[in-house]
C-alpha cells in the first residue's frame, strides 16, 4: 500500500469496461497503473496471483511491479502497477506505423517468445506452471522502445502442471495459437512490400459490426468457420507468402492440426535470419 501512496497519476492512457490505465510517476520513473473497475475484481486477483506465484520475469512478458488494494471510502480500489511502454499497445502502434520485413518479424517473433514462456512449464522450486493466456489480442500486447513486444493482461490466464493435472492445456494452448494467428495477420498487413501496404484493420472488420458481441463473433468464427482473407499482394513477396502459410496453419479447423507456439517462434526466427530480411 505504501508504493501506491507515493505514485502520482499523470495522464489517463486507456479507458474501458475493465477500468482505466494511467501513466504514473514514482521517483522520476514512469510506470503504468491499471485501475480496475469493481466489476473486474476477478481479473485483478488472477493477474496478481499469477505474477506472485509464477516466475514471470521475461523480456516477452509485461514487467510487473506490484498490486495494491486500498479501501477508498466505501469501495475497494484495485491497482496493478506495471512497467510503462511509451509506444503503447500493438493495436495502437499499428494504427500509425508501417513496417519493413525485419520490423514485422521482430514484432511477431518477440510476441511468440513471450507466449512460449507462458506455455512452458519449468519444474523445480523456482519454476513455473504452463500458463494459457486465453486473451491474446493486439490490445493486450505492448510495444517496447526497441521494437519488440511483451504480452500483458493475464487476468484470464489458467495454469497447468504435470502433477495437479488441472485442465487439458492441449486445447487451451491451441486457443492461444489461433488468436496469435490473428495478431500476426494484423502485423503483416502493415508490412510494406513491392511499394504496397494494407490499412490497419482488426480481424473480421468486414463481417462483424463495430464493437461486436460474443455471439456476433461466435457465428463468424465458430459456426461459419470464417477466417480473415490473405491480401493478394502478399503472394508477390517471398517473406509475406511464407507468413501467410504460418498464419493459416494457426487457423486450421481441427485444433490438433495447429502449429505449436514453439514451432511458430522457430519458423519466425528462421525468416528473421534470411538475407533478404536484413536491412
Ligand atoms: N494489462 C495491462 C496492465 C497494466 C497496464 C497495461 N497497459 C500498459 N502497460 C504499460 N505501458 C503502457 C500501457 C498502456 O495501456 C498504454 C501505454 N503504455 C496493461
Amino acid at each position: 500500500a505504501t508504493v501506491a501512496r507515493s505514485i502520482s497519476l499523470i495522464e489517463c492512457i486507456g479507458k474501458g469496461r475493465y477500468g482505466s490505465v494511467w501513466r504514473g510517476r514514482y521517483h522520476d520513473e514512469n510506470l503504468a497503473v491499471k485501475i480496475f473497475s469493481s466489476r473486474d475484481e476477478a481479473s485483478w486477483l488472477r493477474e496478481t496471483e499469477i505474477y506472485n506465484t509464477c516466475l514471470l520475469r521475461h523480456e516477452g512478458i509485461l514487467g510487473y511491479y506490484a498490486s495494491d488494494m486500498t479501501s477508498r471510502n466505501s469501495c475497494t480500489q484495485l491497482w496493478l502497477i506495471m512497467h510503462y511502454h511509451e509506444n503503447g499497445s500493438l493495436y495502437d502502434y499499428l494504427q500509425s506505423t508501417t513496417l519493413d520485413h525485419e520490423e514485422m518479424l521482430r514484432l511477431c517473433h518477440s510476441a511468440a517468445a513471450g507466449i512460449v514462456h507462458l506455455h512452458t512449464e519449468i519444474v523445480g522450486n523456482h519454476g513455473k506452471p504452463a500458463i494459457a493466456h486465453r486473451d491474446i489480442k493486439s490490445k493486450n500486447i505492448l510495444v517496447k522502445g526497441n521494437g519488440t513486444c511483451c504480452i500483458g493482461d493475464l487476468g484470464l490466464a489458467v495454469t497447468h502442471t504435470q502433477e495437479n493435472n488441472k485442465i487439458d492445456l492441449g486445447r487451451n494452448n491451441k486457443v492461444d495459437v489461433y488468436a496469435f494467428g490473428l495478431v500476426m495477420w494484423e502485423i503483416a498487413r502493415r508490412c510494406v512490400a513491392e511499394g504496397m501496404v494494407d490499412d490497419y484493420k482488426p480481424p473480421f472488420w468486414d463481417v462483424v459490426p463495430s464493437d461486436p458481441s460474443f455471439d456476433d463473433m461466435k457465428k463468424v468464427v465458430v459456426i461459419d468457420q470464417q477466417r480473415p482473407a490473405i491480401p493478394n499482394r502478399w503472394s508477390a513477396d517471398p517473406i509475406l507468402l511464407l507468413m501467410s502459410k504460418v498464419i493459416q496453419e494457426c487457423w486450421t479447423c481441427n485444433p490438433k492440426a495447429r502449429l505449436t507456439i514453439l514451432r511458430i517462434k522457430k519458423t519466425l526466427n528462421q525468416l528473421l535470419n534470411q538475407p533478404q530480411c536484413k536491412k
